[in-house]
């Protein structure tokens, strides 16, 4: 697997960085964003905070506005950001270009209907492609923990509650936690897997839940302030199953915040702090 550079930033002692390759799941040319904290620099091997984006995002912006990059210094932890979608010629795009489906719109599932099938299988890239990448080109251990913001925040969560074994921990700002019964939810799973609805509860957060026989610490925060969190996040049910299986799920409501990264990089420092309780130095 070749990768090629295409940026480095020198930020609080370690490195961001950029990179380009060939994607065997995916069926084209990704980038993902990495950052590689001092402690990675000096000969040992680190863990890694996966991070998924929401819609309309890239490897771009979690990089960009989170403000991670001092505690994770701090913690030595290495975060790594994968786009939201596969992209390039040849890759298809929803025909009314709409924000919510296709680029930017990969809702971290392998899609099982035309034109998506070839090329929409973020859950394999997420969960097998991009660590193994990881893992043979950079000084990290195989210690991982997952977090993601909105459709990221469900990617996270769903992709934790399915592989307990492969995650220590997993959190999410803003997650879509029912996405059977949101618009953003019905309109992606309808496209990409099909109307048949019993196939999507495999990546309803909340199904999930009530299915999970391995406890995976989880932190959620919400912004009550955020515009889409009656009609698109809906924890509600989340918190029910959480609460009746007595699960290790630690959410937090957050007054004033609304949905944008300017509540993520608030709370970044407490997600980052939560991951590394459960990572070993
Ligand atoms: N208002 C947005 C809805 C999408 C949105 O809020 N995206 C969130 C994730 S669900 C985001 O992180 N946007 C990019 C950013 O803020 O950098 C739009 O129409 O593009």
């Amino acid at each position: 697997m070749h990768l090629t550079q295409l940026s480095n930033n020198h930020v609080f002692a370690g490195w961001h960085q950029q990179h380009e390759h060939e994607s065997n799941v995916l069926n084209c040319t990704m980038k993902f964003a990495i950052y590689l904290p001092p402690k990675a620099l000096k000969g040992d091997k680190v863990p890694v905070l996966y991070w998924l984006s929401g819609l309309t995002c890239t490897e771009e912006n979690f990089m960009q506005k989170a403000g991670a990059f001092k505690v994770a210094a701090e913690l030595g932890i290495a975060i790594v950001a994968p786009d939201t979608s596969p992209r390039g010629a040849g890759v298809p795009d929803d025909s009314d270009q709409a924000y919510d489906l296709g680029l930017g719109a990969g809702f971290y599932l392998n899609a099982t209907q035309p034109p998506w099938d070839t090329h929409y299988k973020m859950y394999d890239y997420v969960v097998n492609e991009l660590p193994e990448i990881i893992e043979n080109n950079f000084p990290v251990n195989q210690q991982k923990v997952i977090s993601g913001h909105s459709m990221g925040g469900h990617g996270a969560i769903s992709i934790a509650l399915k592989n307990p074994d492969k995650y220590l921990s997993v959190s999410a700002f803003s997650p879509i936690c029912n996405p059977i019964n949101c618009p953003w939810g019905q309109k992606a799973f309808t496209a990409y897997l099909g109307d048949q609805q019993d196939h999507w509860l495999e990546y309803d957060s909340t199904e999930l839940l009530k299915q999970s026989k391995k406890q995976i610490p989880m932190l959620i925060s919400q912004g009550d302030a955020d515009n889409f969190l009656n009609e698109q996040l809906k924890p509600d049910a989340l918190i029910e199953i959480a609460k009746q299986k007595d699960y290790l799920l630690d959410y937090h409501l957050e007054p004033g915040y609304d949905h944008s990264y300017f509540f993520i990089s608030t709370f970044i420092e407490q997600h980052l702090r939560f991951h590394a309780q459960y990572l070993q130095k």
